[in-house]
């Protein structure tokens, strides 16, 4: 559920109109709803109430600062996966023994710097890896505590693009050499063996193929501890889903994906933690666009908006479908017209509707991309000299700048031009 919907006849972020955010910010911009995002945390922290578990958003999903800040303050912990991350977590004013650090390949510098800051775990996805960190941890003197992230080579049912469970993909320590893994890591004197690792993949709309995952990794806890590994924690991932569309069938509520947590791993007396990311920010965000022209072709309508793929790639990487919204609300009954709705980019995958049956568009009208505050604003670039978006946070009737547009000066001034070329013109 989201709070984004049309009061006399506009849509609204809560009770802010868009239009009146569009006015003052200008356009392509992107919208949360604290409402939303807190609801969401909440459903997780209430889901998991009962167990001993903690929620580590995965902040890869929004980073904003403001929404990191919202989310800890109601007492979610964060899933990094780069240093970077762990940075602004902690300037967010995460607290360090909050955090939980992943990632596939972290740098030696990287593991320095969050066993400094005394992070609450770092995840482990490989011998290398498990050695690397060993060596710094014995450097600085301390233990790191680990879980290792196991591959459960479980099918997720999900977009190939963001599968991460199955033996062909990169992630995780393969199954049949976990037990190894695991006994080696309790022989290494920079590592404090704590618990397994799993996340099998992102918007997955089915708990299936998380009960076959967490079933699997609750037979690898009783044979670790057969072998005198120490397994005191479970880390499960995120991965629930969100509709994006109408057709996707409804998300299992966190409810529901607790209880399967409960029973499949509830009674091994481990401390859980869970990483959603799509799920608490997904529909908590839209990307609100204008309309520059409509061109209409001899075949095809375009509807051209001043977003584009480098704001919310989504569509142009997975295909992805983001409902989109006319910030006036059409007149029922209306007659809906197919059109494409592209940005102004110089690449025909600058497409984030082909043959939409939408409302009539005209130049000047404002969209909403919705379901776009996750993977929206966290993965844009500047591609076509385009700045980055804004970012405004709405809370009630009040709203904020939380990421204002660079100006094109402050663009330039992360470039330089080595002395050959400075007097050149
Ligand atoms: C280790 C890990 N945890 C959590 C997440 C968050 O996933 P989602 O946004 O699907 O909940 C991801 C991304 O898929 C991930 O790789
Ligand atoms: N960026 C992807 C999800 C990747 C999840 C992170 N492992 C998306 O927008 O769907």
């Amino acid at each position: 559920m989201h709070h984004f919907s049309y009061i006399d006849g506009r849509l609204h972020a809560e009770a802010v109109p868009l239009e009146a955010i569009a006015a003052q910010v200008g356009t392509p911009c992107y919208v949360y709803s604290t409402a939303t995002l807190t609801r969401h945390y909440r459903a997780f922290a209430d889901a998991f109430a009962d167990l001993d578990a903690t929620i580590c958003y995965a902040m890869k999903a929004n980073g904003n600062r403001a929404v990191l800040r919202l989310l800890t303050g109601l007492g979610a912990g964060v899933d990094v996966v780069s240093g970077g991350e762990m940075g602004l977590a902690l300037a967010a004013g995460a607290p360090a023994d909050r955090i939980v650090f992943s990632g596939v390949g972290k740098t030696k510098d990287e593991m320095a710097a969050a066993l400094n800051a005394g992070v609450h775990q770092i995840n482990v996805e490989s011998e290398p890896e498990l050695d690397a960190l060993d060596a710094v941890a014995r450097e600085l003197g301390v233990r790191a505590p680990v879980a290792i992230r196991v591959n459960p080579d479980v099918d997720a049912a999900t977009h190939a693009k963001i599968t991460t469970g199955k033996a062909e993909n990169k992630f995780g320590i393969e199954w049949t050499s976990a037990r190894t893994v695991f006994r080696r890591a309790m022989t290494l004197e920079g590592i404090a063996v704590h618990g397994v690792a799993v996340h099998i993949g992102s918007q997955i709309l089915d708990l299936a193929p998380f009960e076959a995952a967490f079933r699997k990794v609750r037979d690898l806890v009783a044979l670790l501890r057969a072998d005198g590994v120490t397994i005191d924690r479970l880390d499960l991932g995120g991965g629930l889903g969100v509709p994006y569309h109408a057709d996707d069938h409804t998300p299992p509520p966190p409810s529901a994906y607790a209880a399967v947590v409960a029973r499949t791993v509830g009674d091994l007396g481990c401390a859980l933690t869970i990483e959603p990311g799509r799920a608490i920010a997904g529909n908590a965000g839209v990307l609100v666009s204008r309309v520059t022209y409509l061109k209409e072709g001899m075949t095809r309508t375009f509807a051209i908006v001043d977003a584009a793929m480098n704001d919310l790639m989504r569509p142009a990487l997975y295909d992805a479908w983001h409902d989109i919204w006319p910030v006036v609300e059409p007149s029922a009954g209306v007659e809906r017209h197919p059109i494409d709705v592209v940005g102004p980019v110089c690449e025909s995958s600058d497409t984030f509707a082909r043959d939409r049956s939408l409302p009539p568009l005209a130049a000047d009208d404002l969209v909403a991309f919705m379901t776009a505050g996750a993977y929206g604003a966290v993965m844009s670039g500047q591609y076509n000299g385009r700045p980055l978006v804004p970012e405004v946070l709405v809370d009630g009737d009040r709203f904020h700048v939380v990421r204002r547009r660079p100006t094109l000066t402050e663009m330039a001034s992360l470039e330089d031009l080595p002395p050959w070329l400075t007097d050149a013109r």
